[in-house]
């Protein structure tokens, strides 16, 4: 059994998929992005706005292998980390990348865990083994990462150019089709084959 099953409440790790762009807005609305979006069930009605137009599909992730620890290292991952104390999740998103990647992004839709996989977020209260008023914002289902983290995931987009840190052994931008070939972090595998479906439905 996967080490992923200890994932407890608190503990939470922020990751971006960053994407050569992000997929067409209407469809991957960030409070939704695990909605698969259904043209055949979209509600019809003659104040339905016309359709944006259709933007380009994204083609590449980027995609990071892990320089350490000596046990993941060479896995790859979703460029991000932990979340510390007083930060909101996605601004540690976005110092994450900044200090891993010196990148700068812009954040998409969320990535929500499948039920079957969802970790909720920390309660409050005496028994609480997380002080949530010390985690703003961490108030929502979350992926099973290793060693007992909780993880949320991002797409994202880069605004300038990704450099390789000190945290990455190597980093290329992959086509979509290709990178399940990849070793990955096994937590990450589910969230991988989530975005994969997010963008067959966004194209
Ligand atoms: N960043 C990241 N961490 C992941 C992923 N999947 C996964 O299980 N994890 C786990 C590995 C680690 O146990 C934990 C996050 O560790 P981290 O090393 O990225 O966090 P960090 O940058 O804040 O840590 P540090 O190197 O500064 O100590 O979450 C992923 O896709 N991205």
């Amino acid at each position: 059994m996967l080490e992923t099953r200890r994932a407890r409440p608190g503990r939470l790790v922020v990751a971006a998929a960053v994407l050569d762009r992000l997929p067409n807005a209407a469809q991957t609305d960030a409070d939704h992005a695990s909605t698969a979006f259904s043209p055949a069930t979209a509600p019809q009605s003659a104040a339905t706005p016309a359709p944006r137009p259709t933007q380009a599909a994204p083609r590449t992730l980027l995609c990071a292998a892990r320089a350490y620890p000596a046990e993941h290292a060479g896995q790859y991952e979703f460029p991000g980390g932990k979340v510390e104390p007083g930060e909101t999740p996605k601004a540690a998103l976005v110092r994450e990348l900044e200090e891993e990647l010196s990148m700068r992004v812009r954040l998409g839709a969320e990535i929500l865990p499948s039920p079957d996989l969802a970790v909720p977020p920390p309660t409050a209260g005496p028994d609480s083994e997380t002080d949530t008023a010390a985690f703003p914002g961490d108030d929502r289902s979350a992926w099973p990462a290793m060693h007992g983290y909780r993880m949320r995931v991002w797409l994202a987009e880069p605004v300038g150019i990704a450099r390789l840190g000190a945290a990455h052994a190597t980093l290329s931008w992959v086509p979509l089709d290709k990178v399940g070939t990849l070793p990955w972090l096994p937590a990450d595998r589910p969230i991988l084959e989530a975005i994969r479906r997010l963008l067959a439905h966004a194209r």
